[in-house]
């Protein structure tokens, strides 16, 4: 895990300074070399897709290469869901120049890519596992870079398979000033479509390891 993160922490100022370098075309192609020295390692052995990465626990709540709470991942802000004391999830994040949108501003798609995992991981914590069916996002304010957020997801209600959950984006010092309002549909896959859906998946061992359990879910933090 020590490795993994370390690996992903190096990766994310790599592609940070990437965005944000001015240097000149010399010092890019230097760079790139490098780059590429770094993915030949890596490359030597890959798992398939389908089969989960070892770190993956799903009883300890972790998703190590998750695009949005994994450690491991170049992509990943990563953002730590903690539970909110006023009920369901959040979690805290300073955004920079990978995510930009307009100048200066987060991209609205990433907005999304948040509010999803903020609502579908609000859903696993209250015990309710579904996969997003529906999301409606309002933009009431541009969301800033480079300065503390908080991101929160709470569930609405639920009848069966049906959740229904909220979320919203708002800058740490103005936390009652939402900037990004969201409204989920998360759905219990009916049993056919589970198995459609993940027949194949096994953890690192080769063991059938299909979601469906609310602990097959990045960590929400004590
Ligand atoms: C959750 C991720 C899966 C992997 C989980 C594993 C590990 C988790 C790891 C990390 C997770 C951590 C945190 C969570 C983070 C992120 C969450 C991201 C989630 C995703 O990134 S996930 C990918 C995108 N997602 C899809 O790829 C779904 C494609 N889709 C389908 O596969 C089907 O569409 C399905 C299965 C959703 C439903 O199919 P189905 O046949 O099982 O259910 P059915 O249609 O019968 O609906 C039952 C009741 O829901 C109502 N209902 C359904 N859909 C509705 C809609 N759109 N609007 C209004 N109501 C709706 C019906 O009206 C009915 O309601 P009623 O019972 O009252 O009639």
């Amino acid at each position: 895990m020590a490795a993994v993160t370390e690996l992903g922490t190096a990766l994310r100022a790599l592609v940070d300074a990437s965005v944000s370098t001015a240097v000149g075309p010399e010092e890019l192609r230097a760079a790139a070399a490098e780059a590429r020295r770094a993915t030949a390692l890596l490359e030597a052995d890959r798992r398939p897709p389908g089969r989960l990465p070892p770190l993956d626990d799903p009883v300890a709540f972790r998703r190590v290469y998750s695009p949005v709470t994994g450690v491991g991942s170049a992509v990943a802000p990563p953002l730590t869901l903690r539970g909110d004391p006023a009920g369901g999830v959040r979690a805290e994040a300073t955004l920079g120049l990978l995510y930009e949108g307009p100048p200066g501003y987060l991209h609205g798609g990433m907005s999304g890519l948040l509010m999803d995992h903020l609502l579908g991981a609000a859903a696993i914590h209250a015990g309710l596992w579904g996969m997003t069916a529906h999301l409606e996002l309002d933009y009431r304010g541009p969301v800033p870079l480079g300065v503390p957020l908080v991101l929160r997801g709470w569930v609405e209600r639920n009848a069966g398979r049906r959740t229904d959950v909220a979320g919203s984006i708002a800058a740490a010092d103005a936390p009652d000033r939402v900037l990004v309002q969201a409204t989920g549909i998360f759905v219990t896959p009916r049993a056919e479509k589970m198995d459609a859906y993940f027949a194949t998946v096994t953890d690192a061992a080769g063991r059938h390891t299909p979601p469906g359990r609310p602990t097959d879910a990045t960590a929400v933090q004590p």
